[in-house]
């Protein structure tokens, strides 16, 4: 059973002093999302969003990065990346920088729901939902249940992007046919070369990726527009800070031929031979555009699946008020005890009143329930009985 978790302050100033006896009115309540929707399917569609509205705003550094790795470095038709982007606006429009979009949208936005889903999901079970130790666990299951999905789909568009390298020079028409092909000539485990590397990679890669957005997203009480692009940016950032060593051992075992011409012996072997071969600039090459990438698509992704959360979640919270006997978590900002608050503050009642009139929802991806003292707020847990949401419920004209 989901938990249900508002956060309220008393009092908005910051003097002790005037939370004394403070009045209803002075409740700010903010209603956080991991609490409500018992749709467990709403992460899901969140992620599928959250993923396409990555990939619209991600896709164009991709085509640049592409265009200029591929790029003659004899006769370079592009002075740097700027420069390429202007090129590629001018001669191909607008329109230019999304060619090629629609495989990493489907792809990239199934992933991204497998990840959110299952990461929401696993969070929100775990004994002790808002500990960070929580976020880093459901990041890392979601890395593993997404590889599955996500090392076939990588290993076509690597073969896609390098196809005049491997495969004999194979013109694949997509990701699809690309499978296709490798599945007639390796069998199913062909599909899957790179499986282990990708797992390898999304479990440190979602576990920061998780643990760093809510780490940023709880530095401040209520996290506006700008600050949630910006932690969804930084999230996506360390994410592939935590793993690009085993991101470039990945490529490299995607590339390798197949079946029995491989050169590399599995995982360890590439990452040695590639060692060997360059130093340690190996496990860093194409770092730059890859965080260039990360930071506004990893924004744009964050976004939309807080935005999605919150509009599905908005209805669940009065839902769960009214009809569940669910434990009822209230967290004070102000950062006192819930015993201290009694003493001083409106009655669970009344704010929980105030919840239902106010509805004051929005997604915070923030809480913590049972008596937990954070730096910015203190938390608890309480049982309201079901009588008293009944007629609360009652009291506010609601059904
Ligand atoms: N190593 C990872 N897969 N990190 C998570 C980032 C995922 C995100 N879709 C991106 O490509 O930036």
């Amino acid at each position: 059973m989901y938990p249900i978790t508002f956060i309220y302050r008393v009092n908005n100033d910051k003097d002790p002093y005037r939370k004394r006896g403070s009045e209803i009115g002075d409740i700010q309540l903010k209603a956080t999302s991991e609490t409500f929707s018992p749709k467990m399917v709403v992460d899901f569609v969140a992620g599928l969003l959250g993923g396409a509205a990555g990939v619209l705003v991600g896709h164009p550094f991709d085509t640049v990065k592409v265009h200029l790795q591929t790029d003659d470095p004899r006769n370079p038709k592009y002075k740097g990346t700027f420069h390429c982007f202007r090129t590629i606006v001018q001669r191909d429009k607008f329109i230019g920088l999304y060619r090629g979009i629609s495989s990493p949208m489907g792809g990239i936005g199934l992933v991204n729901a497998i990840v959110f889903g299952v990461y929401g999901n696993v969070q929100r079970l775990s004994n002790d939902p808002n500990s960070l130790t929580s976020h880093f666990f459901a990041g890392s299951i979601a890395g593993v249940a997404q590889g599955f999905v996500c090392a076939p789909m990588e290993l076509a568009k690597t073969r896609l992007q390098l196809s005049t390298q491997v495969d004999s020079g194979i013109k694949f028409t997509g990701p699809i046919h690309c499978l296709k092909y490798i599945v007639k000539t390796e069998g199913i485990r062909g599909a899957f070369k790179g499986l282990t590397a990708t797992i390898l990679r999304d479990i440190p890669g979602f576990a920061s990726y998780f643990v760093s957005f809510e780490y940023l997203m709880r530095q401040v009480e209520t996290p506006g527009v700008a600050y949630t692009l910006m932690a969804g940016g930084c999230a996506g950032m360390s994410s592939w800070l935590a793993c690009y060593p085993i991101d470039v051992v990945k490529t490299h075992m995607q590339a390798d031929a197949l079946g029995a011409n491989a050169k590399y012996n599995g995982f360890i072997d590439c990452a040695m031979k590639g060692f060997r071969n360059e130093g340690p600039q190996y496990f860093f090459r194409g770092l730059n555009s890859t965080l260039i990438r990360a930071f506004p698509m990893n924004a744009a992704c964050f976004f939309v699946v807080s935005w999605v959360l919150d509009i599905c979640n908005a209805k669940g919270g009065m839902d769960s008020v009214m009809h569940s006997d669910q434990p009822l978590t209230l967290v004070n900002l102000d950062n006192k005890s819930q015993a201290d608050l009694e003493a001083t503050a409106p009655t669970v009642e009344e704010v929980v009143r105030k919840i239902i009139t106010d509805n004051a929802m929005s997604h915070q991806y923030v809480s913590t329930p049972k008596d937990v003292v954070h730096s910015h707020y203190t938390s608890s847990t309480i049982n309201i009985p079901k009588e008293s949401k009944a007629r609360l419920a009652s009291d506010c004209n609601l059904k």
